[in-house]
């Protein structure tokens, strides 16, 4: 193993996903660096979130390999993925919408979270001084006893990348994690983003609009029909004419 090598943490070789006789994922090779912030971006049914879903486990692939810290995980259930450190968000951000914020937190910590588990009412403790600890690095400390449902969008936002943050996951797979923001959270977002990138974090994010694309990557995969046409610097990769073409739809691949 090279230098390189040691900073990727999920390497996807070879991948291709079928659906019948639809190739939604075609011989896909692409490496998350760690400490990196990778965009997926494509024009629609492209295959990004098929993409999403074949690292999750949530589908497996027809051929090829998916390795986390140089290990298969092809194969293993969405939530034995979920396990080895790999989270992610959803559009439809699957909040517990009747659960206060902190409840949704603190589930996300099960099963460790119960009084009766190992650690006992100091483990218990612990654990709530951690989910507030997250709760103020996502600017909801004060909403801590409010339910999910009777949150601002953006606040709803927020809550699921707290949920995110509290399984210590080191990969986050982020779905349009950005859209809908007003420009201030938009900005306490991209803060919050980069302070967990800084310690540690990998994240790979599906955006459609390019200027929270910009503001956001360190590096884009574009995609189209399944193929990866180019992975590299956000203005290598937006600036490519023909890419462009492809992405406003003014011609075919
Ligand atoms: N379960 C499925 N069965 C058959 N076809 C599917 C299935 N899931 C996805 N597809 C097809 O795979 C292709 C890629 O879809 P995918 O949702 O991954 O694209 P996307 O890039 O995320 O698109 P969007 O930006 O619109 O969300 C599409 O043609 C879609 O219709």
């Amino acid at each position: 193993m090279n230098a390189d090598d040691a900073l990727v943490l999920l390497r996807i070789s070879n991948l291709n996903k079928n659906f019948g006789g639809l190739q939604v994922t075609n011989n896909v090779s692409l490496d998350m660096r760690a400490g990196v912030i990778t965009t997926l971006v494509g024009p629609n049914g492209a295959g990004k979130t098929t993409l999403f879903n074949l690292i999750t486990g949530h589908l497996t692939p027809s051929s090829g390999d998916i390795l986390w810290q140089g290990e298969s995980i092809v194969g293993k259930s969405h939530w034995q993925i979920a396990r080895c450190g790999i989270a992610r968000s959803f559009q439809d951000l699957r909040l517990f919408n009747h659960m206060t914020v902190e409840e949704n937190i603190l589930t996300v910590m099960e099963p460790a979270s119960w009084i009766w588990q190992p650690g006992g009412r100091a483990g218990r403790r612990a654990r709530e001084e951690r989910a507030m600890d997250i709760l103020a690095r996502t600017h909801l400390l004060d909403k801590a006893k409010t339910r999910a449902i009777d949150l601002a969008y953006a606040e709803r936002k927020f809550l699921s990348l707290a949920r995110i943050m509290a399984t210590d996951a080191k990969m986050w797979l982020l779905d349009e994690p950005a859209s809908g923001l007003d420009r201030g959270s938009y900005e306490l977002f991209l803060d919050l983003l980069r302070t967990e990138v800084r310690h540690g974090v990998t994240v790979c994010i599906i955006e459609h609009n390019l200027d929270i694309v910009i503001g956001i990557s360190d590096r884009i995969a574009f995609l189209d029909q399944g193929r990866l046409l180019a992975d590299g610097d956000p203005n290598t990769v937006l600036n490519d004419p023909h890419l462009a073409a492809i992405y406003f739809g003014e011609q075919a691949a």
